[in-house]
């Protein structure tokens, strides 16, 4: 199997669409590459892949070599700097247009899933964050199946669950837990994203959705709440714009118009990050979200041990 010298795959789930699990998968992967760990993400939301955009390496084409595909380097290792490599699978790399639609039965679907898993040339990495579509679907029953029949013990390190606060979302997301309780794979805990809006000028929080169901619903469950991720404009604005970003219009931020202007404020303190890493990466560093998703990195890294 293509996965075998890769230390802990972790799948990255939610019951519900749009509460941000890409967007979770995208941070959870800089965060780690960051603190200096070599990190695959493999996005097998086939009906919806996202991280080709999430990386801002949409327009990036797949290699195929003799063994099987080789992956998208989102930026290279730069081990004086700290940062471990980050590489990406999808099969958004593989359509022929963006946005492209996939119109598959499960079988297809299965198919593909199966190739994700035996057909790409990782090589040796610390993590494989697997980015799976909401719900539970025909790709998570052959994730599931392909997974744990064919990774060594402890391997699948588990999965982490994302909700928002509101009840709709996390009484879809005890579906996922169930999933995972029924296929055995381990729940490594519960990430509250969309917890609250800080307010740029004032900072104050404001809870937009309800608060808290993230940490009762893990409470219930028995499993660990890993932390709340507030809504931060600036991390859209930094995924959205990627590797050049620019802010929009009407953009004021404490008090400053930076409307059109480069962000890159906080980019270049020293100059050694962007050296090898991705801008984005450096970019990351300097988003409000960085430092309360780095705890949550730790945490995850401290449960699988
Ligand atoms: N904490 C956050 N702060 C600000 N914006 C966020 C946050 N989390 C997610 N978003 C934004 O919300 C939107 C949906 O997020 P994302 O695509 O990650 O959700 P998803 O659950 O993966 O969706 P899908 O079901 O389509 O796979 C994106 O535009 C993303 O940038």
């Amino acid at each position: 199997m293509s996965l075998s010298k890769i230390k802990h795959i972790v799948l990255v789930l939610s019951g519900k669409g749009g509460v941000g699990k890409s967007s979770v998968t995208t941070q959870f992967a800089l965060s780690l590459s960051l603190a200096g760990h070599s990190v695959g993400v493999l996005d097998v939301d086939l009906t919806g892949p996202s991280m080709p955009r999430m990386f801002n390496i949409e327009d990036a084409k797949v290699t195929q070599a003799p063994g099987g595909w080789l992956p998208v380097t989102v930026h290279s290792a730069n081990p004086e700097a700290g940062v471990g490599e980050l590489r990406c699978m999808s099969l958004g790399f593989l359509l022929h247009a963006r946005g492209d639609a996939v119109v598959w039965r499960g079988p297809k679907k299965t198919a593909m899933v199966r190739q994700f898993l035996s057909d790409v040339l990782w090589g040796e990495m610390d993590y494989l964050l697997i980015d799976t579509p909401p719900g539970t679907s025909d790709e998570h029953i052959s994730l599931a199946e392909t997974l744990l029949k064919d990774a060594w013990p402890g391997q699948v390190a588990g999965a982490v669950v994302v909700t928002t606060p509101q009840a709709v979302a996390t009484a879809d997301v005890k579906k996922e837990l169930n999933f995972c309780t029924k296929t055995g794979i381990p729940v490594i805990g519960v990430i509250e994203n969309m917890a609250g809006f800080v307010c740029p000028n004032c900072a104050e929080c404001t809870n937009i959705f309800s608060k808290g169901g993230g940490q009762v619903m893990a409470q219930e469950f028995n499993v660990r709440f890993l932390g709340a991720v507030p809504i931060d404009p600036q991390f859209v604005m930094l995924i959205e714009t990627g590797n050049r970003p620019v802010y929009p219009q009407g953009t004021i931020i404490n008090g400053q118009d930076l409307s059109g202007s480069v962000d890159n404020t906080t980019a270049e303190p020293n100059g050694q990050v962007t050296k090898d890493a991705s801008l984005l990466a450096y970019k990351y560093r300097n988003c409000s979200l960085e430092p309360v998703f780095r705890t949550i990195t730790q945490d995850i890294v401290a449960a699988i041990g």
